[in-house]
């Protein structure tokens, strides 16, 4: 029994802990329910495992930036383990394979070499403005999404990567993915919360047999994708590059290369579209927001479509940007830490193995630091003094190594969104207006909104051309 004054949180019942508590899907829900009771962070233990939830950034700062040695273990839920037998960086420990391909995409994505992808943004984003001239509106976050795919499919294995069968290849990733998401959430599979279940043999046993196919499959599967750039008989792109840097990241091998795509590939590919859907509905819902900015980059670009040059002169779009990530943050609860060594804070014990959710969703709902928080509202980040950026990136030394990608990929999308088209609501048979919901979602680790109408009106000539 644990005799140390572990951190206030709700008890549960004996043993099972709070496991019935916790839903299948969108768990930052139960935690939000749970925030209001406690004063910037709670534990709570289900089926034995320890869980520290962090609601407040003052407390992130202290567990998992300053004490980020002892803070920056990934934990793998069981089920992922057996899928991916330990090969991809991003749900490993902080040991020395973390380091080897975490190294690389520091090197690959960092804000100085994401600028080596600047034609390829300009190209995907000039593809996806043409495709919107027609588009059904309820088919937005799809084309999006094919959008992020191709882009990201690309930086990883090449602007010449493709062939006939691209779509087919970036389908396979993405339900690759997407298995792996589900494998992550505590509560979807019943391994993942009564680990003592592993002793059954494999035999017997329908997950392990999944976990087993998914690793074969899914090795001979990104390998292939690699070879090009493993072969060297492509030259851009991350498995490239990597290739390059051998000499400096001593003993990475092929399949470290190739499922560290898959890590970037699986980490980057929903974010960035999610993101664009989120800022869509809000500058429907925003006229005013969307009037503004869309102001701003037509004072800049004229009559040429919005170019990256332009950043600097676009301070609203910046802070539209930060609004969009924090107003509906992708991933509510970030990725779960887990404690190296038991860490003592504010007079509690964080006892060795609890996993850690930095609560990204209540830290962006933190009233004190971003007042009337669920409002949309960019000019609280020009401000005297300008609100601080939110945390949606994570934490310490796990903080997301994609982010200037994925910054950059934003901010082109956006300029050449509101350059392009108008947005605005749709109205019904009766000529009233549709307000779209902003609480109805999909997705689980990560959200996004449901698919909603608005009329999108082309604002250019010749766009499709
Ligand atoms: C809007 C876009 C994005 C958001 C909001 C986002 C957010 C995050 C968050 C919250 C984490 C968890 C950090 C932690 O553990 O504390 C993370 C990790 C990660 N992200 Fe991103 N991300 C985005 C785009 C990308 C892109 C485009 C890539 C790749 C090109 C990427 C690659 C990664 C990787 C590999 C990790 C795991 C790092 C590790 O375990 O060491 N992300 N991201």
């Amino acid at each position: 029994r644990e005799t140390r004054r572990l951190p206030p949180g709700p008890k549960g019942l004996p043993i099972l802990g709070s496991a019935l508590d916790l839903p299948s899907k969108f768990i930052f829900r139960k935690f939000d329910e749970w925030a209001n009771l406690y004063d910037g962070f709670f534990m709570f233990s289900a089926a034995g495992q320890k869980f520290l939830v962090i609601t407040r950034t003052d407390a992130a700062g202290d567990i998992l930036e300053k004490m980020s040695l002892q803070t920056a273990d990934r934990p793998t839920p069981p089920m992922a383990v057996y899928m991916l037998r330990h090969i991809v960086f991003t749900l490993e420990p902080y040991n020395d394979r973390w380091r080897r391909c975490r190294r690389v995409s520091h090197e690959v994505f960092n804000i100085r070499a994401s600028e080596n992808y600047r034609s390829l943004y300009e190209e995907e984003t000039k593809s996806l403005i043409k495709d919107l001239a027609h588009i059904d509106p309820l088919l937005l976050g799809k084309r999006l999404t094919q959008f992020s795919g191709t882009l990201t499919y690309r930086a990883m294995y090449g602007s010449d990567a493709g062939g006939d069968n691209t779509d087919e290849k970036i389908h396979k990733v993405w339900e690759m993915v997407e298995a792996l998401g589900d494998a992550m959430s505590p509560a979807t599979f019943i391994i993942n919360l009564i680990p003592a279940l592993g002793i059954i043999p494999e035999s017997l046993s329908k997950w392990k047999q999944y976990g087993t196919k998914y690793f074969t499959e899914g090795t001979r599967f990104l390998m292939d994708m690699a070879e090009p750039g493993l072969r060297g008989k492509s030259q851009s792109g991350f498995v490239a590059s990597c290739v390059r840097m051998r000499d400096k990241v001593e003993g990475i091998s092929d399949e470290e290369i190739a499922w560290t795509s898959f890590a970037l590939y699986g980490a980057g590919v929903e974010t960035t579209p999610y993101t664009l859907h989120w800022f869509i509905l809000a500058m429907v819902l925003y006229p005013e927001v969307f009037r503004k900015v869309q102001a701003e980059i037509d004072s800049v670009s004229g009559g040429s479509a919005p170019t990256f040059e332009s950043r600097d002169q676009m301070p609203y779009l910046r802070a539209v940007m930060k609004e969009t990530l924090r107003w509906r943050p992708v991933l509510p609860v970030g990725l779960p830490h887990m404690v190296a060594e038991d860490v003592e804070y504010k007079g509690y014990v964080v006892p060795k193995g609890t996993y850690i959710f930095g609560s990204i969703w209540n830290m962006c709902r933190d009233a004190q630091v971003y007042p009337d928080y669920d409002t949309f509202r960019p000019e609280r980040f020009l401000a005297e003094p300008a609100a601080p950026d939110p945390p949606v990136f994570g934490f310490g030394r796990r903080v997301c190594p994609g982010r200037d990608f994925a910054q950059n990929a934003l901010f082109l999308a956006m300029a050449n969104l509101l350059w392009a088209y108008d947005f605005r609501k749709a109205t019904d048979d009766m000529g009233k207006e549709i307000t779209p919901s902003t609480t109805e979602l999909d997705g689980n680790l990560l959200v996004h909104p449901l698919p909603f109408k608005c009329v999108i009106t082309s604002r250019r000539e010749n766009l499709e051309a």
